[in-house]
């Protein structure tokens, strides 16, 4: 069990969260027993027509045969719980540029700060924000720090061979002109996000993270064997459950515009456990800033028009609009 200590302050109690309101969907819509058959891709024989179904039906896959090793996967595991469990102050104070320390929102500028617009739901969530390609810059005087940072480069690398890979295959399967493949992913971006979920004993509605699409290209996620990750698909939220060994891939709004809606952003949630503290390691990887997305669904514009706006909507709204800012012949509200 977790020594409360090292919870932001926010969530030592683990009783009562009182940090999210009521969801009045839930129960009507969330079936904890049915165990969808999630698709899976055997990255060793990459096939392409269920590459394909799988990114459109779900944006959402099982990732096996991935080459990352097992011994990694737990290294890395191992190592972010030891780090989380240092206090409070003293994960404020360890980490410094380029990584940086958050918690109650995954909703980070740039610079790995987090925004606060006021009007949002804390989520019952801290986190470690990995620029990969800054990594170099880390000044790693503790010692925990210094035996982290060759993982996480070795972590990188392999995620970005995934990223990599799995992106050619899908530019393929959508027939894209190499032109606006090449754009569609710029490996420097890539960034890993370290999460803790404190557990909640009465977490009916203590959510990890809200519902939400990624802003990425793809995400890779790497869970423990708590569970709590749960995904939405013809109108129903599914747990996609924890198998060891194998990685989730989930698609985010850049590759639902770059493929003009034939690829889905998945909606995605996180629910905290009863007993036991979560830990995910998540990779994210972007288009570059400067990449012009063109499709006829969505008026041409670059990640980082994108990244701008969803900076805006969560300072003035609260949530993030999305791809919905995007699209061709809409005039949303300011
Ligand atoms: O922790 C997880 O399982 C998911 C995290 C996530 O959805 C995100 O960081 O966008
Ligand atoms: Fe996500």
């Amino acid at each position: 069990m977790a020594n409360l200590e090292s919870f932001p302050p926010l969530f030592r109690q683990t009783t009562n969260p009182k940090t999210q309101p009521n969801d009045p969907d839930e129960p009507t819509k969330w079936n904890p027993d049915s165990d969808p058959l999630l698709p899976v891709i055997d990255l060793q024989c990459l096939n392409h027509e269920s590459l394909g179904a799988a990114c459109k039906d779900w944006g959402l896959f099982r990732l096996v045969n991935h080459g990352v090793p097992t011994t990694l996967l737990s290294q890395i595991q191992d190592h972010a719980k030891k780090l989380f469990s240092l206090s409070f102050e003293s994960k404020q104070a360890l980490f410094t540029t380029p990584i940086s320390y958050f918690w109650g929102t995954p909703a980070l500028n740039p610079s790995g700060v987090p925004l606060s617009g006021g009007h949002q739901n804390i989520n019952r969530l801290e986190g470690f924000n990995v620029p990969l390609s800054q990594l170099s810059q880390l000044e790693a005087e503790d010692p925990m720090l210094f035996t982290f940072r060759p993982l996480l480069e070795e972590y990188g690398g392999h995620l970005a061979r995934l990223a990599t890979t799995l992106c050619e295959a899908m530019a393929k399967t959508l027939k894209l002109d190499p032109k606006q493949s090449e754009s569609c992913l710029s490996i420097s971006t890539g960034l890993v996000r370290i999460y803790r979920y404190p557990h909640c004993s009465s977490n009916d509605h203590a959510w990890g993270m809200d519902v939400h699409t990624d802003s990425s290209v793809i995400s890779i996620l790497n869970q423990d064997e708590v569970g709590g990750l749960q995904v939405f698909k013809d109108d129903k939220w599914f747990p996609v459950k924890p198998i060891s060994n194998t990685l989730v891939v989930n698609l985010g709004d850049m590759m639902q515009a770059i493929s003009d809606d034939e690829y889905k952003s998945v909606k995605h949630r996180v629910k905290v456990n009863e007993h036991e503290e979560r830990i995910s390691i998540c990779y994210f990887v972007f288009p570059a800033d400067g990449g012009v997305i063109r499709s006829s669904k969505y008026k041409p514009f670059t990640y980082s028009d994108f990244r701008a706006q969803v900076q805006q909507d969560i300072k003035t709204h609260g949530f993030k609009v999305g791809l919905d800012r995007f699209k061709r012949g809409e005039t949303l509200l300011e």
